[in-house]
């Protein structure tokens, strides 16, 4: 179970003094305003934002990629305050990089994560049996990931995420890049993992994309310049909005109903980071 209240997280970047001379400009930019959820066990959470709405930042602060400034992460009953670090061991994390190691097998790849996690030769090489078995990937763990595609560079990163076998399970744009018989293949597997036969696990992705929430979550937050506009499955935001359509909803409820109060960014715009 995660539980995130009220993130919020201010990037400064320094830019060159004005005419080469003086002081640094600084930039600020408020990427995370208010971002609050409740992801259960054995559920399936959708973070659904407009690019720029601030998704990444805060799943990369529940994954503990980058510090909050304030707010307060719980991963099952474990509390992360602002600064702290939460315990790896309680997620697993498939990042947007996806960043795989080209020069290793896939198998060296996923290995390596699990020495990180301290497990031991036998039970690594145990679970790396499982995961390719459910993943489909047996045919490619002795293969060095160069030159992977990209669905089977998402596997393996998804399999190296998994070797812990973690309760709870972050995914930021999961289908990014993927064909539709990988799409269907991925949501496949993570309805899996949600039901008790597959470990019942608290799943959380981002995504700004209408259909992989609407045939996946059982809870959609919206977010919108940084912070949660609302919440409920998507029939309940449909009715929110009295829209028939989830796509109109989505657009009404993030762009139209509620101005952010310390943001001066157009709503019509679909870029949502503000600049202070
Ligand atoms: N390291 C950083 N330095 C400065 N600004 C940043 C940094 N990371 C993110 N931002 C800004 O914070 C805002 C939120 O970015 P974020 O990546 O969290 O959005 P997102 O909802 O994941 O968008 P997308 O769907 O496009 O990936 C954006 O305006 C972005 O430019």
């Amino acid at each position: 179970m995660i539980i995130v209240e009220d993130l919020h997280k201010e990037f400064v970047k320094l830019g060159k003094p004005k005419f080469g001379i003086g002081m640094r400009t600084a930039e600020k930019v408020k990427a995370v305003n208010g971002v609050s959820f409740t992801a259960q066990d054995g559920a399936i959470l959708g973070l659904l934002g407009a690019n720029g709405a601030g998704k990444t930042t805060s799943l990369r602060m529940v994954a503990s990629m980058l510090k909050m400034d304030s707010g307060s992460i719980q991963i099952d009953d474990a509390q992360v305050k602002e600064g702290q670090t939460a315990s790896q061991a309680r997620l697993g994390i498939l990042s947007d990089a996806r960043g795989l190691y080209p020069r290793l097998t896939a198998r060296e790849n996923i290995q390596y994560y699990g020495k990180l996690h301290g497990m031991d030769k036998t039970t690594i090489e145990k679970r790396i049996d499982q995961l390719a078995h459910w993943l489909e990937i047996k045919n490619l763990l002795d293969r060095r990931t160069e030159g992977f595609s990209q669905g089977e560079r998402m596997k393996i990163a998804l399999a190296r995420a998994l070797i812990h076998d973690p309760k709870n399970i972050i995914l930021d744009e999961p289908t990014n890049g993927l064909d539709v018989v990988a799409t269907r293949a991925l949501r496949e597997f993570l309805r899996w993992l949600r039901s008790p036969e597959g470990g019942g696990k608290c799943i959380v992705f981002s995504t700004h994309i209408m259909q992989e929430v609407e045939r996946l979550c059982d809870t959609v937050v919206i977010v919108a310049q940084g912070r949660t506009v609302t919440s409920g499955t998507v029939a309940e935001l449909m009715a929110q909005a009295q829209e028939a359509d989830f796509e109109d909803a989505f657009v009404k409820l993030a762009f139209l109903d509620k101005p952010a109060a310390s943001n001066t960014s157009h709503h019509s715009t679909l870029n949502q980071g503000s600049v202070a």
